[in-house]
C-alpha cells in the first residue's frame, strides 16, 4: 500500500499537493501543448485550489473538470463545480477552461453519457488528480455500498463517467451524484489523495488492507493506481 507522507501543518501539506500538480499540468503543457485536471469537492481542497491557483502556468492551456459531482446546477452550495470556479479559477487561473460534470439533462445518467463524451473530447485522460475521501473511505462518488460501487470499480471498463442514485434507506449518498469511474485514476499521470485529520488516516489504513473487491481504496490500489497519499492532522 502507498505510503502516508506525513506533513506538519495545513500550510506544508497544499503547498505540496500543489506544487505536485502544478508540475504535472506544466510538464503535460510542454508535452502535449495542453494539461487535463480532475480534483474533488467537500471541505479539504480549498487550501490546495488556493495555491495551484496561484502557480505560474500557461492557464488557457489547461482544461479542469471535476473527479465526481452532486447532480445540481452551479446554483446551489451543494455543488462541486461552484467550489472549483469561486477558489481555483479565480486570477491567471481564470483563464483555464472549465468542463462540468453537471448538465441539466432529463436524467442523471443521461448527463453522465455528456459529460464523458465532454470528457473524451478533451482527451480522456487526467494528467493529474486531486482526490479527497471521506471519513465512510468514499472516494469521487464511490460510496461503499452503493449499487453503483463495482460497476464504478470494474477494472476492464473504459474511463467514463456514471450516474450514482442515491443511496436507500437513509445510506450515502443522499442525492444523485456523477462520478468517473476507476479507468480514469487507473490512466491518469498521477494521482494524489489529500487526506486530513486523524479519522481519515485510520480509514485510509483500514480500507488500504481491506477486500480490493469491494471497497474503493483497496481497489485503487490493487488496479495500480499511481496513488500518492499526502496527510496532515491539520485543525
Ligand atoms: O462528497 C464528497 O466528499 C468527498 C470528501 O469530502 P470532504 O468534505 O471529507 O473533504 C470529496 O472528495 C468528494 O469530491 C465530494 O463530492
Amino acid at each position: 500500500m502507498p505510503e502516508i507522507e506525513v506533513f506538519a501543518t495545513t500550510d506544508d501539506w497544499a503547498e505540496a499537493c500543489a506544487s505536485r500538480l502544478a508540475s504535472d499540468l506544466s510538464a503535460a503543457i510542454t508535452a502535449n501543448g495542453r494539461a487535463l485536471f480532475a480534483g474533488p469537492g467537500g471541505s479539504t481542497p480549498a487550501p490546495i485550489y488556493a495555491r495551484l491557483a496561484e502557480a505560474r502556468l500557461e492557464w488557457s492551456s489547461v482544461a479542469v473538470t471535476l473527479i465526481d459531482e452532486r447532480y445540481v446546477p452551479e446554483t446551489s452550495p451543494e455543488s462541486n463545480a461552484r467550489l472549483i470556479r469561486d477558489v481555483l479559477l479565480t486570477g491567471p487561473a481564470a483563464a483555464a477552461r472549465f468542463v462540468p460534470l453537471y448538465s441539466p439533462a432529463v436524467t442523471v445518467d443521461r448527463a453522465a453519457a455528456v459529460a464523458a463524451a465532454a470528457l473524451r473530447a478533451e482527451g480522456g485522460r487526467f494528467d493529474t488528480v486531486l482526490l479527497g475521501m471521506g471519513e465512510d473511505g468514499h472516494i469521487c462518488s464511490m460510496f461503499p455500498d452503493s449499487p453503483t460501487l463495482k460497476t464504478l470499480l470494474t477494472p476492464t471498463l473504459a474511463p467514463t463517467v456514471l450516474g450514482v442514485p442515491p443511496g436507500r434507506d437513509g445510506a450515502a449518498p443522499t442525492i444523485e451524484r456523477l462520478s468517473v469511474n476507476l479507468a480514469y485514476l487507473a490512466q491518469a499521470g498521477r494521482v494524489i489523495l489529500a487526506l486530513k485529520g486523524a479519522a481519515k488516516r485510520t480509514v485510509y489504513e483500514r480500507e488500504a488492507l481491506g477486500d480490493p473487491k469491494v471497497q474503493p481504496i483497496a481497489a485503487l490500489i490493487a488496479a495500480g493506481v499511481p496513488l500518492e497519499v499526502l496527510w496532515t492532522e491539520g485543525s
